[in-house]
């Protein structure tokens, strides 16, 4: 497969506590000399990096994003995510534990909890003062970890509004804990100490980080990769003998067996046995696919019959499984349109925060309560810690992992996250002819031979001219010939014009074989009874060709090819979508019209050449349109790359995977419905993320600022505000399974 030069590098990144900390480690390998791209995410908790190998390397990478204080793992590992869990899991406990003694203490600054009894060394400003410490440095070190490195990178995210708050808080209670001794302890000259303050902030921010990394690792996975399908083992037959080898000895051309119920572990070509293969997990083809000698399978897929012998032809990293494995896990680290958008805002909302909160505690202290130092700054701080734009961050990116998962699961591989965002708001889909609409496997299904020629002796040429073609009419034409035994002469100079056909030079002079706009182009003589032909077998939709000697006409082939047999109903689901189904095909208006009248197509358009699928989907982009177009991954790739959403249907070949920006691995068109159906429904559930998201900090930002909420209160709505949004996502989650059935 071709692609952009460098080495891809994929990252699990552990201790992200907002999608600021995403940002800064993307600007922050940005600048490492040799990183070409950077894409972090903190939804997935994962970075997706490109970078010239002869310039900077894997582990300098993984230095760089360690020295800005993060965790950095395998990313099909997740065990490292789970240690931070477990890590979190722990801070969580010891910091509630701790805090405690500091509620109970608290009891006595309540009248109405004056009956709870506490114990006086409780109550003592230094035991209080001990147990703080305790909480602010040890569980909360992280916070001022992370957000000294943010401030030293010139940003600030949510571990900078809690260090702040947090450190108010517990410096004035401090303070005044050395100012008067250690009276805290008396019973009636209650000191004000605020120390509970800082310590629920921490328990409450601790557990609402908790609730969210659970639910998230809980909603991504099964958006997963695909790690459990890679084999660790693998049996081999060397010297005649099956073995157990692992699975990284395995090399191109070894013979692997697979058992019964076995998993396929490389891609390759069977050599000997019958058996069913369920492909479900890589194509989305519930059925079992049968398998004999011949046939290719792939990795990831599993054995459903008898064990078959495989020659390997790719391993690890080369097989398709491993390659939609990554270009999943880039499209989940890319970002879109609204994404971007949404970061921006949340950059400038930390800054705009912190002088909101400056502004709470001048207006209470100077003019709601002057003289009341305590009221304003419990106000400042509980604005500070509700204001965290944590939500807005994951609003998206959460989103749209799960729905690119849930729709590789189904086959449908979605390369570039933007694509989604425009397949929601897609209206017209241009759909190409063969192999997108039809089966794309067209046989010959008859022949003219002009005057003194006979069909043997053109099929022959005609044989000659295609035989490397990669286009379906050429297989089409080296198959009739091969069944009627003919051996095509040896040809040199071959060309082959997009759109047009092919020619060859052989022993009896130059050979062309092409649709009717090769005829013309070079103007080909004695093309009178080839276009009699021509017209009556285009007119039953058979597709002709026309065979030219030395620029003489000797004969046309027809070929036919049918409709795949959910075209009709997929069209159907497309409209029922309120999508305006187009289609445009190279192909002549006999065929194009009988294509489109058997799938329900209202309008075609024929003889399209590459460039003029391209101009037309311009055209319409003009118009303010939002075009989807589906096509094979080959001469169709420069119209897929336009279209808004480019659909390559080219099955699981490697055109597909480098066309356009969504590959059906299971060449149908209710992929395409599929696709769109999901689109969607996550740009409606991530919109309503944004709408919570941001309703959340409108509202409450001046419920603090009145000074209404309590600074706990604060740190806990700020933290559920984003296990709200994960909440919101995994009823997505839910919502794709049912609806991708
Ligand atoms: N290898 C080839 N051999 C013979 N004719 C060809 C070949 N390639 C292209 N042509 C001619 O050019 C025309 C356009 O080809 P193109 O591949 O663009 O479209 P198509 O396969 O007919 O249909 P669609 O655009 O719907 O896939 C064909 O109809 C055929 O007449
Ligand atoms: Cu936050």
């Amino acid at each position: 497969m071709e692609g952009p030069k460098g080495a891809a590098l994929d990252l699990g990144i552990q201790g992200m506590s907002c999608s600021a900390c995403a940002a800064r480690i993307e600007k922050s390998l940005g600048k490492l000399g040799g990183v070409q791209e950077a894409a972090v995410s903190y939804a997935s908790r994962r970075a997706w990096i490109r970078y010239a190998p002869d310039e900077t390397d894997a582990e300098a990478i993984k230095e760089r994003v360690r020295r800005l204080g993060f965790g950095v793992s395998d990313p099909g590992d997740r065990s490292a995510e789970y240690a931070a869990m477990r890590l979190l899991r722990l801070r969580l406990l010891v910091s509630a534990l701790l805090t405690l003694p500091l509620l109970w203490a608290m009891a006595g600054h309540y009248e109405a909890l004056s009956f709870v009894p506490v114990p006086a060394f409780i109550r003592s400003g230094w035991v209080q003062l001990a147990l703080a410490t305790a909480i602010q440095f040890g569980v909360g070190l992280p916070f001022y970890q992370n957000a000294w490195s943010a401030l030293r990178a010139g940003g600030a995210n949510m571990d900078v509004l809690v260090a702040l708050g947090t450190s108010a808080a517990y410096l004035y209670s401090h303070y005044v804990v050395f100012a008067h001794g250690a009276a805290g302890s008396h019973p009636d000259g209650m000191l004000p100490l605020y120390f509970d303050t800082g310590a629920v902030v921490i328990t409450a921010v601790l557990l609402g980080k908790y609730m969210e990394s659970r639910s998230a690792a809980r909603a991504l996975r099964e958006s997963d990769g695909y790690a459990k399908l890679k084999a660790e083992e693998i049996t081999v037959l060397r010297a005649d003998e099956a073995r157990r080898v692992p699975a990284a000895s395995v090399r191109d051309g070894d013979i692997v067996l697979v058992g019964p119920g076995g998993l396929v572990p490389v891609d390759g070509i069977v050599t000997g046995g019958q058996s069913e293969v369920d492909e479900s997990l890589l194509t989305g083809e519930s059925r079992a696919v049968p398998k004999r000698p011949g046939s290719r399978v792939w990795a990831g897929t599993t054995n459903r019959g008898d064990t078959l012998r495989i020659r390997t032809e790719t391993t690890g990293e080369g097989t398709l499984l491993s390659r939609i494995d990554a270009l999943l896990r880039q499209a989940q680290a890319s970002k879109t349109g609204i994404q971007r958008k949404v970061d921006r805002i949340s950059a400038r909302f930390v800054p705009l925060m912190l002088l909101a909160s400056a502004m709470t505690y001048l207006a209470w202290a100077l003019w709601l309560a002057p003289g009341d130092g305590s009221r304003a700054a419990l106000s400042a701080l509980a604005v500070l810690l509700v204001a965290c734009p944590c939500a807005l961050g994951l609003a998206t990116p959460i989103s749209l992992v799960i729905a690119s998962g849930k729709l590789a699961r189904r086959g449908i591989v979605v390369k570039e996250a933007s694509a989604l965002e425009s397949l929601a708001k897609v209206e017209v889909v241009l759909l190409d002819k063969t192999g997108t609409l039809t089966e794309g496997r067209p046989c010959v299904a008859g022949m003219q031979p002009a005057p003194g020629w006979s069909a043997a002796a053109m099929l022959k040429l005609a044989a000659a001219a295609e035989a490397e073609s990669p286009h379906p009419y050429a297989a089409a034409v080296r198959e009739e010939a091969r069944r009627r035994g003919l051996v095509p002469p040896p040809a040199t100079g071959r060309l082959e014009w997009t759109g047009y056909g092919v020619a060859a030079d052989c022993a009896e002079g130059r050979i062309a074989v092409g649709g009717r706009q090769l005829a013309q182009q070079e103007r080909w003589s004695g093309m009178k009874r080839a276009e009699g032909f021509a017209a009556i077998r285009e007119a039953g939709g058979e597709t002709v060709l026309f065979v030219a000697l030395g620029g003489e006409c000797i004969g046309a082939i027809s070929l036919g090819d049918r409709l795949k047999r959910e075209s009709p109903e997929a069209v159907q689901a497309l409209r029922t979508d309120g999508l305006d189904v187009w289609l445009a095909t190279g192909d002549a208006a006999g065929p194009a019209a009988a294509a489109a009248k058997e799938a329900g197509i209202a309008r075609w358009k024929a003889g399209m050449l590459p460039e003029d699928k391209l101009q037309l989907i311009r055209a319409l982009q003009r118009e303010g349109r939002v075009v989807a177009m589906a096509g094979d991954g080959w001469n169709d790739a420069p119209a897929l790359a336009a279209a808004d959403a480019g659909f390559a249907m080219a099955g699981g070949t490697d055109a597909a995977l480098a066309a356009g920006h969504v590959a059906l691995l299971r060449s149908s068109l209710t992929g395409i419905h599929a696709a769109v159906a999901a689109s969607r429904l996550t740009m409606r559930n991530i919109k309503q993320n944004l709408g919570f998201a941001f309703l959340y900090n409108i509202v409450m930002v001046p419920v603090a600022a009145c000074g209404l909420l309590e600074p706990w209160m604060a740190g806990a709505a700020m933290a559920l505000s984003s296990v709200t949004v994960v909440g919101n996502a995994l009823r997505l989650s839910g919502r794709l399974a049912r609806e991708l059935r």
